[in-house]
């Protein structure tokens, strides 16, 4: 617990502030001594604000992590230096930041008062998304909030409507939060962000089917959008119909679409289907039509929100080549995407949306690398250690159950994140239901497409076990080297057994949890032996 330990904090450096789109970003140099295994928050006027950071600890060994809360495993006691950035989505000169250790929701500071440092920001660059040159940019948005209303039942909505204004029943909840941003002409901007954070709010505003409750903002040109899947066609009219009538919408004289009917239905791929009402279509069918339409109507600005998901890989191909197209005719792009691949592949500059703010905005390979460690750190928690539950994908004949597991690296610390050429050590415990014979425990690595590339027990690195009865715990821990490439690991354990040369599957659970391993020296493959590996190269 918290009591014994009295942690203190000193603002050691302040780095120049600088101006973002998104609000002002600043860098300390922050002291913590006798810091305990605490959580970390920072806060600025009470609202959590996003920081990245990185430090030493006292062995020297650098870390770094993106979160508003700061997981720390490091002794009570000791002390570290944090690099710390954040961003601070106000306009003022001067903020206070409040920085707090938490500890399951109990403030450190809440019986001496928070620790607070004052910040100036007075010297940031100035300039404002609304000024922006309406010949260089396609889209600014500046401060754009958007509200909606909760109610907790149909009814409640009702109960409010006939008060006349006398009752409330209904919560706010502000989806996007003062969201200041600009794409300049001939961009492909992406927007990427966890579920549920914004970007399709976004989207719906800049394609003007939603409107802000706040803020302003100017799309330049003709837009076509591909929103969530439904929108804007008519279920009952047939594809061809839905065309003509959408043109209209985007203000396209009747006889220019007429021209270019034949091309949509080519393009869509949906056959006979272009003269079937839309609605027995399928979702992909759906998409083809709405993306053809797209790209026919000639937009200036083409917004698109995770449509090209639904399509099959070779309609995907086909939009890809186009967005290409488009690219080069110097047509603006904004899209919406968790393919991070598609993100790094297409698009020139991607911002960041984390619970309705922008919290972080730059070239595609920055924003992905840092959206990549984000979402790391935010599943961290669960993935390092976790004791099973029932719901999980796992099958077996029940005669015993893994309990738990735990993923360590070299110093014994809890981590999903390994280098190339490093140890995991794994642990798994079992509890014995039932008298098992031999019982083996084994992991296996996979990519996220399913592929095994890795596999061992406790048999193969030479760990007989024996007879155990019901009732008994089996703990097995293993340490493996990682010789795999950069990527994403999905890893299953399992308990089994041998009867008269069969393997038994005891119990076996699929892909629980995932490791990610980075890499200094690149390779090809899944496989990274380039580590000792040598080469002598020369012409004769
Ligand atoms: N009409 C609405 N009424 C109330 N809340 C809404 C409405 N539309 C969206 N929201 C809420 O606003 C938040 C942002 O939703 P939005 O769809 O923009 O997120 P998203 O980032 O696109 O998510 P995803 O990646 O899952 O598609 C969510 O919490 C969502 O529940």
């Amino acid at each position: 617990m918290m009591t014994g330990y009295k942690a203190q904090l000193q603002l050691l450096q302040q780095e120049q502030p600088h101006k973002y789109s998104q609000g002002i970003m600043c860098s300390t140099k922050l002291l913590v001594t006798n810091i305990g295994d605490l959580v970390w928050y920072a806060y600025d006027n009470n609202q959590p604000v996003l920081v990245g950071y990185h430090y030493r600890t006292t062995s020297g060994e650098l870390k770094e992590g993106i979160r508003t809360k700061l997981p720390y495993n490091i002794s009570p006691g000791e002390s570290i230096t944090i690099n710390a950035a954040f961003i601070v989505p106000s306009k003022s000169n001067s903020t206070e930041l409040v920085w707090d250790l938490v500890l399951e929701g109990v403030s450190w500071f809440a019986e001496s008062g928070s620790m607070t440092l004052s910040m100036s920001l007075s010297d940031h660059e100035s300039g404002e998304t609304s000024e922006l040159d309406k010949s260089i940019y396609a889209i600014s948005c500046s401060r754009i909030s958007k509200k909606f209303k909760i109610y907790s039942h149909n009814s409640s909505k009702l109960a409010e409507y006939l008060s006349l204004g006398m009752k409330k029943n209904h919560q706010d909840y502000w989806a996007l939060k003062n969201i200041s941003f600009a794409v300049k002409k001939g961009e492909t901007y992406g927007i990427i962000g966890f579920n549920g954070s914004g970007k399709s709010t976004l989207l719906s505003i800049l394609a003007q089917t939603k409107h802000p409750t706040n803020g302003e903002f100017l799309v330049q040109g003709r837009i076509a959008a591909l929103l969530e899947l439904g929108a804007g066609f008519h279920p009952e009219l047939t594809g061809r119909q839905n065309v003509i009538y959408n043109s209209y919408l985007y203000g396209i004289p009747g006889h220019e679409i007429e021209e270019k009917l034949d091309s949509i239905q080519e393009f869509s791929g949906i056959g006979m289907f272009f003269d079937k009402a839309v609605k027995s279509y399928s979702s992909g069918m759906y998409v083809r039509l709405a993306f053809s339409l797209a790209i026919h109507v000639d937009p200036d600005v083409l917004i698109i929100d995770e449509a090209l998901a639904v399509g099959d890989e070779v309609f995907q191909r086909k939009c890809y080549a186009k967005f290409e197209e488009f690219k080069a005719k110097g047509k603006t792009i904004i899209l919406v995407t968790h393919d991070l691949n598609a993100v790094r592949a297409l698009c020139d500059r991607v911002g960041i949306i984390y619970d309705g703010t922008l919290i972080f905005e730059g070239t595609s390979n920055d924003v992905v690398n840092y959206y990549q460690k984000m979402s790391l750190t935010a599943n961290m928690q669960v993935a390092v250690q976790h004791e099973t539950k029932e719901d999980e994908l796992r099958y077996g004949n029940g005669k015993a159950k893994i309990i738990e597991y735990k993923l360590l690296d070299q110093n014994d610390d809890p981590s999903i994140v390994y280098k190339t050429g490093e140890k995991i050590k794994v642990t798994i415990r079992a509890e014995i239901i039932e008298h098992l014979e031999n019982p083996v425990i084994g992991v296996i690595f996979k990519t996220i497409n399913g592929v095994e590339v890795f596999g061992t027990n406790s048999k193969i690195l030479g760990s007989e076990s024996r007879d155990l009865k019901g009732g008994r715990i089996l703990t097995c821990d293993m340490t493996i080297p990682i010789h795999l490439n950069e990527g994403t690991y999905f890893m299953s354990f399992g308990v089994s057994n041998q009867i008269g040369g069969e393997t038994i599957t005891v119990d076996r659970m699929v892909d629980v949890t995932f490791i990610r391993v980075i890499s200094d020296i690149p390779c090809i493959g899944l496989v990274n032996q380039n580590i000792g590996a040598g080469v002598k190269l020369y012409a004769e």
